[in-house]
């Protein structure tokens, strides 16, 4: 039967993406969509207007270790407005001292479980706890502002028509039985275990960014981040790279957890920041594994840190915590092929940068 298309037949009539932001597209975007046959020059008006005007962009957990960085990288380019939100679970105002004052720069005291109205172009949403212990410690909270949080943030970008980037995890292909992890393996994750807050959290946030997308056309972007380390972790943040070292500085024995075997690949922050701006600003949705594929146990990693750091600590093992992969090591072909990212640190040129900042913060001189 022909009809008119009406709202409530979405088969007859599929609903059209919604304009992007109105800060990103001026009123020339408008003329120029309206009368082909200034198209042309509007484009030309309309990218000139794009490229003057300023982006403003969200970034979520601002405060927090990898957020930290992204700011400083999205600063360095003068256009940027750069506001950050977080409420300080495991983030600090300190990571970002060096940016307050600053007229292009904003910190907002924010929960992102709570809805948030501010308008923007982008949304970089990396609010959720990311070490074990952290995560473990408020597992409820951990799946609002995975759930919650992500939906809120995607409720926002909707109305702005933002651009939204999701950090997820290498988590989310849990225990992992493909070695090494590309983006078409589905995973192998405990639904019911004491990491299922983060990684099933994960996993959900991951679902309501591609659903956003379909429904209502959003324009998203999916990062897998394998495990990050570098400068301005927090000290006591409970992950391994920032434990060894801190317990080699503290002159303390390195807690390997059994059996040691199990393995991780690190990649250093300002690569992996590299690699999230790229995929913002790229026109791949993602998912996309993010990581160096560089593959060490956790014994080694502690080998190296002791002959890097201080020969004399001894290296303790100790009881390990329920469900932790015993493998895990990202394929990277797709973000070389998308995004031409590949890592340019290996581990043994960025402990020493993350040793450095360590001996500062915790006041030992190198001997
Ligand atoms: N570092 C890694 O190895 C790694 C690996 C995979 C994925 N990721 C993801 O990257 C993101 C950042 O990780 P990170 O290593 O910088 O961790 P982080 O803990 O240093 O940073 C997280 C930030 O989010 C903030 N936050 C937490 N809950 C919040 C809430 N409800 N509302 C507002 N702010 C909140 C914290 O205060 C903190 O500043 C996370 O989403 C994490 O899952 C990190
Ligand atoms: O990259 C990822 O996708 C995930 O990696 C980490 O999770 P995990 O690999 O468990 O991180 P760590 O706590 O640093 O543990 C790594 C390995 O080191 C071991 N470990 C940890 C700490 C320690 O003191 N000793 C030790 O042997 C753990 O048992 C584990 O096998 C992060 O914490 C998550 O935020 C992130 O999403």
């Amino acid at each position: 039967m022909a009809s008119n298309s009406s709202d409530g037949d979405s088969s007859k009539s599929p609903k059209q993406p919604p304009l992007p932001s109105p800060l990103r597209f001026s009123k020339f975007y408008q003329v120029y969509r309206r009368f082909s046959i200034l198209r042309f020059s509007c484009r030309v008006v309309a990218l000139i207007v794009i490229w003057i005007s300023n982006m403003r962009i969200l970034i979520t957990g601002g405060a927090g270790f990898i957020g930290s960085h992204l700011v400083d990288r999205l600063m360095e380019i003068e256009k940027n407005e750069v506001i950050v939100v977080d409420n300080y679970f495991t983030g600090s105002k300190d990571n970002l001292k060096k940016w307050m004052g600053h007229p292009r720069f904003e910190l907002i005291r924010h929960d992102i479980t709570e809805p948030l109205i501010i308008e923007v172009d982008q949304i970089y949403h990396l609010a959720c706890p990311a070490s074990p212990i952290f995560y473990k410690y408020n597992p409820v909270k951990t799946i609002k502002t995975n759930v919650i949080g992500t939906l809120n943030m995607l409720g926002l970008a909707k109305r702005v028509g933002a651009r939204i980037l999701l950090t997820s995890t290498s988590e989310v292909y849990g225990d992992p039985l493909e070695h090494p992890q590309n983006e078409s393996y589905w995973g192998n994750v405990n639904p019911i275990g004491v990491r299922s807050c983060y990684d099933e959290g994960k996993r959900v946030a991951e679902t309501l960014m591609f659903d956003y997308h379909r429904q209502h056309g959003l324009e998203i972007r999916v990062a897998r981040i394998f495990n990050t380390y570098g400068p301005r972790m927090n000290i006591d943040d409970g992950r391994v790279v920032s434990n060894f070292i801190a317990q080699a500085l503290r002159g303390e024995p390195l807690t390997v957890q059994s059996p040691g075997t199990q393995t991780r690949s690190f990649c250093y922050v300002s690569d992996l920041v590299d690699g999230l701006i790229r995929l913002m600003e790229g026109s791949h949705t993602g998912p996309i594994n993010l990581g160096n594929p560089g593959e060490f146990t956790v014994l080694e990693l502690a080998e190296k840190v002791k002959e890097l750091v201080n020969p004399d600590v001894e290296i303790k093992m100790v009881e390990n915590t329920p469900d932790d992969p015993r493998q895990r090591k990202p394929d990277i072909t797709k973000a070389k092929e998308v995004l031409q990212w590949e890592p340019k640190f290996q581990l043994r040129d960025g402990l020493p940068l993350m040793e450095e900042d360590f001996r500062l913060r915790l006041g030992v001189v190198k001997k």
